[in-house]
């Protein structure tokens, strides 16, 4: 089953007089149980397909489809997930707190699921410190609990590996290999070279353009 469909992505920055064209013409699917690894250097454009993917940046053209067949149709909570380069976790919220937060909202009975994530990337006994209490790399692994905790259709992860060891890095792509395996849809920007091994598929950024493969 396609989960993502995007054909004919493009988006165009411009800051006064320059344009930058981020994304130029991208085709892509991304299928419900497969991890996928985009790959590329700095400034190829692989954050910017993901803000418009997950709906942040609108496309100056092209067609984006989530689901297979029927209408095209948006993601609802609990479908999409995100791990955004920044991470997005709420200061005033503990770690627990935060990985928690999207049960809130659905899925109120889903602690258990909880804490088995935090205890998955290793950060069970850091459950209630809050993220300035925590390492940049213990907060990057609460923020990938968090995109996981409901078991999203689609999940999209910039970098998610970008502060971690090796150990930790290979533990959160265990967790999102596991979820891929449950059926999600995983997408991640990565310059772990470990990742691209551990995708089912690998495509390259360069430029805007999006080719398969990893990078010659
Ligand atoms: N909001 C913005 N305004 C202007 N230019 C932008 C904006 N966001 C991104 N760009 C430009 O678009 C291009 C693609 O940026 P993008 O962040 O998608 O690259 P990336 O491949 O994710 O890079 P990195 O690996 O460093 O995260 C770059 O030239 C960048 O400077």
């Amino acid at each position: 089953m396609t989960t993502v469909t995007a054909t004919g992505l493009v988006k165009r920055f411009h800051r006064g007089a320059e344009t930058v064209t981020a994304l130029d013409g991208v085709d892509l699917e991304v299928h419900a149980g497969e991890l996928v690894a985009l790959v590329g250097p700095s400034g190829s454009g692989k954050s910017t397909l993901l803000a418009v993917l997950c709906g942040w940046e609108t496309p100056d053209a092209g067609t984006l489809r989530i689901g297979s067949g029927g209408a095209p149709r948006g993601l609802g909570w609990g479908e999409l997930a995100l791990v955004p380069q920044a991470l997005g976790l709420v200061p005033d919220l503990s770690l627990a707190d935060n990985v928690l937060l999207p049960t809130r909202l659905a899925a109120p009975d889903a602690s258990v699921r909880a804490g088995e994530l935090l205890a998955a990337v290793g950060i069970a006994h850091l459950a209630d410190r809050y993220p300035h209490q925590a390492s940049l790399g213990e907060q990057q692994r609460a923020a990938v609990a968090r995109a996981l905790v409901l078991g999203p259709t689609l999940v999209l992860a910039d970098e998610p590996t970008a502060h971690q060891d090796r150990g930790h890095a290979d533990d959160l792509l265990d967790a999102l290999a596991d979820t891929a395996r449950g059926g999600s849809a995983v997408l991640l920007a990565t310059h772990d070279e470990v990742a691209w091994s551990r995708a089912d598929r690998v495509l390259s950024m360069r430029d805007g353009r999006l080719h398969p493969g990893a990078p010659a």
